[in-house]
């Protein structure tokens, strides 16, 4: 579903990734754990065709077609969605609008997609402008959910989020990505995701395959997501830097 081949990225001529190689399969949830500044969610970025972000060289795929020059609207159009950590405030557009230029064509009843999150209220309001950091969680949720990708980029979406309302948001990424009640892992109507987290509370939610780990801008490993949050978990992110360095002083 997405190939990142060698990746190379820029931000006002500062590199942010290098040679980043990863693959998230058709159905597939993978996972990308990272210290802060690591170029995560530069990474979700570039992948959603950010303008800051400049790629110098190396390749994205999506669905098997080259996207590294394409504009984000096509990104869109294609299946790519993200829930971004920090989306801007948009004074004067109510949330109400963007998701009926989202919903395009599809039959949706807004007003019972919003109440199913907790999001009601919110619908005729500017976006984000003054929303809470769980708010923003809900609303960025409420537009994937008219929006309803193939392919989610979710940057950490427990983040801010109290542990009651992470319930809701878990369960409807959960469902999103399913697209229905409940799926098996070898599902062909399951949809694919990259998902950011820290903490990993994330995965009490999500059946996740694979998991990658950036440390300043390069993939250091990849392996089972619980093993890997295992491992950061007592060991911290050096270990991973100092097992990178030694394969690569060996290779
Ligand atoms: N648009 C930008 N302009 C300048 N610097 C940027 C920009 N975007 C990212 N950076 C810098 O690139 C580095 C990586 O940032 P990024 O947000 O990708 O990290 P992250 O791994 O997602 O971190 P965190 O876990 O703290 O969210 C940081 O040092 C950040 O300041």
């Amino acid at each position: 579903m997405l190939q990142i081949e060698d990746l190379c990225v820029e931000v006002a001529g500062r590199p942010l990734l290098k040679n980043v190689t990863l693959e998230v399969e058709k159905g597939e949830t993978t996972i990308l754990f990272g210290p802060n500044g690591a170029g995560k969610s530069a990474l979700l970025s570039t992948i959603m065709g950010f303008s800051n972000y400049e790629v110098t060289s190396g390749k994205i795929f999506f669905k098997g077609k080259d996207i590294t020059d394409a504009p984000i609207n096509e990104r869109a159009k294609m299946g790519i969605g993200i829930m971004a950590q920090r989306p801007p405030n948009i004074v004067g557009v109510k949330l109400r609008d963007l998701l009926e230029i989202e919903s395009q064509k599809k039959v949706l009843n807004l007003d019972e997609l919003a109440g199913s999150i907790d999001m009601k209220r919110f619908l005729d309001r500017d976006i984000n402008v003054g929303f809470s950091g769980g708010e923003i969680k809900r609303s960025e949720l409420l537009q994937l959910s008219v929006q309803q990708p193939d392919f989610y980029l979710l940057d950490e979406p427990e983040s801010g989020v109290d542990p009651v309302n992470m319930a809701q948001v878990g369960s409807t990424i959960k469902r999103l990505i399913c697209n229905k009640k409940a799926c098996a892992a070898n599902d062909p109507d399951r949809k694919s995701a990259l998902v950011i987290t820290h903490t990993g509370e994330i995965l009490d939610y999500l059946d996740a395959d694979k998991a990658y780990i950036l440390c300043n801008g390069s993939v250091m490993c990849s392996g089972n997501p619980n093993r890997l949050l295992k491992e950061i978990k007592t060991q911290g992110y050096d270990e991973c830097i100092r097992c990178k360095l030694n394969l690569t002083q060996i290779q």
